[in-house]
């Protein structure tokens, strides 16, 4: 059996206590690799080669760091179908989107980062006739990247592509449940010229090498990805410390639909809101509230929509719908159907784990579903799921839509549907939330502040807020 290992200076090693776990295909149930189960002895490993690797890294021209980058991702591009596999059999999700999605990000996201440093700028305060400031942004050093198992390369990159950008040295943790696109790009690091050092790649759990790394002293900044309690568990790990924290957490997102949208372009687009990757995306909008007047007529036709989804092994050309990530979330998401039901919800279609047949038949698979005639405030509308499961509800009123978006402890991301200009505008400033999208859902400009309000997480990712973030401002003030 396939056993990955850590990247460590260049180098790939095993982990130094020896342990490992099992890693599973979600569509078949079956073990299929290990992964290095790491410990602080590994990151004290890590932590010295980033060390050690980072000023000349941060000395490079941005020129060059930028061609070093893009050698990375143009690596990614030229291995993008054997990515896509493994992320379809890492994750469950299908190959199709893998491959014009997943990795296409991947790559986007290095080959973004690499040309905005070149871009990037500082400010500077002129004070009269007195003074000049000017804003000095230097790499913060060692950081750290925490990534998620929904869309595992697009996130790691997401994380790592602005850290190096900057100048610094990162070590990164994939998920445990998702760590082979990660061993695949630490062999395209060094196939693409990365120097030793610069990035170094850990896997394994969050109590054994997650927590060590969030209060590792030598690690100053900590861009995480996941769910609210981790995100909760690392701020108050950290409180003391005075690390830099970005927290993107989990979300409950509002779609709404009003009655002068464009009927079959919105049944479409929030059908794909709510199921993309099997509804495990943190952006997916799970609470769909519709203007009474089109209530029944929305909802035969995306239930009709839905339906039609076909579910199937990832590896298919022809899937749409492929398998939840693990047993135990699939369990997780099926207790949330039955609860829906004991709060009085009626499923209208979907509800149900899927076996199917041939090598699929012990995999993860669960039925997209609706779910109609909650309340607001019952724990289906108010827990983040992250699975196939939404709820639609009507609403009356513009206002009331509003409230109905915000009645939630999240606020990460909303949709809204509409071809009112102005209503579009006012909905958009009232709702809480990092992100609202008018008539698209998930249409991204790398160069956007990403992130969300309230219990969705601390700070914004993206464009020059990421540079930011992986950089320490220092002013200096020159009397004329
Ligand atoms: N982007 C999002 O919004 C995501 C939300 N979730 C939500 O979280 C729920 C739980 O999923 P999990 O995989 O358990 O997410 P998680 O938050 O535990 O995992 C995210 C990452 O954090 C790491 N981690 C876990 N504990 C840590 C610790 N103490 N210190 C440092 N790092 C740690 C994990 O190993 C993984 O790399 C999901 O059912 C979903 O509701 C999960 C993944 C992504
Ligand atoms: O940056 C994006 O386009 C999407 C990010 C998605 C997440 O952070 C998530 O699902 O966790």
């Amino acid at each position: 059996m396939q056993k990955l290992k850590n990247y460590i200076n260049g180098e790939l090693v095993e982990p130094q206590l020896g342990q490992y776990i099992d890693n599973a295909e979600p569509a078949t149930g079956q073990v299929y690799s290990q992964i290095p189960d790491s410990t602080a002895e590994d990151l004290e490993q890590a932590v010295v080669a980033a060390e050690k690797a980072q000023p000349a890294w941060a000395a490079l021209s941005l020129e060059k760091r930028a061609e070093i980058l893009t050698k990375v991702a143009d690596a990614i591009d030229g291995h993008s179908n054997e990515l896509a596999k493994a992320e379809a059999i890492d994750n469950g999700k299908p190959f199709s989107l893998a491959k014009s999605v997943d990795i296409y990000r991947a790559s986007a996201n290095i080959r973004f980062f690499a040309q905005a440093i070149t871009q990037f700028s500082s400010e500077s305060h002129a004070m009269g006739n007195e003074a000049i400031n000017y804003t000095l942004r230097d790499p913060i050093g060692v950081v750290g990247c925490i990534s998620p198992w929904n869309l595992p390369l697009y996130l790691f990159t997401w994380k790592i592509a602005p850290a190096l950008a900057a100048g610094n040295c990162v070590i990164a943790k994939p998920s445990e449940i998702t760590p082979m696109t990660a061993y695949l790009f630490s062999k395209i690091c060094n196939e693409a010229g990365l120097p030793r050092g610069v990035l170094n790649i850990l896997h394994g759990t969050g109590p054994s090498i997650g927590n060590p790394l969030t209060t590792h002293p030598k690690i100053k900044a900590i861009s995480f990805t996941g769910g609210t309690s981790t995100g909760a568990h690392i701020s108050r790990v950290t409180a003391g410390m005075f690390k830099k924290l970005s927290l993107e957490l989990g979300g409950k997102n509002p779609t709404l639909v009003f009655a002068d949208c464009d009927f079959e372009e919105t049944v479409e687009n929030v059908v794909r809101a709510a199921f993309a990757n099997q509804g495990q995306i943190c952006l997916c909008g799970s609470r769909i509230y519709i203007e009474r007047p089109i209530y029944d007529k929305f909802k035969a036709a995306f239930v009709e929509k839905v339906k039609s989804l076909k579910i199937g092994d990832p590896l298919e050309p022809s899937t749409q719908h492929g398998a939840l990530v693990s047993k135990p979330h699939m369990d997780k998401v099926l207790s949330y159907i039955e609860l829906a039901q004991e709060e009085g919800g009626t499923v209208l279609t979907g509800g149900k784990q899927v076996t199917l047949k041939g090598r699929c038949r012990n995999g993860f698979f669960v039925e997209p579903t609706v779910i109609e005639g909650l309340t607001n405030d019952c724990r289906t509308n108010q827990e983040e799921i992250f699975g196939p499961v939404c709820t639609i509800m009507p609403f009356d009123s513009d206002d009331e839509a509003i409230d109905l978006a915000n009645g939630t402890q999240y606020g990460l991301a909303s949709s809204v549907w509409t071809n009112d200009l102005k209503r579009a505008h006012r909905v958009a400033k009232e709702i809480e939330a990092g992100i609202v999208w008018i008539n698209c859902w998930l249409l991204r400009d790398l160069r956007t502040p990403f992130g969300g309000v309230k219990s969705s997480g601390v700070g914004r990712e993206g464009g020059l807020e990421a540079l930011r973030f992986f950089t320490e401002p220092k002013n200096v003030c020159i009397k004329y």
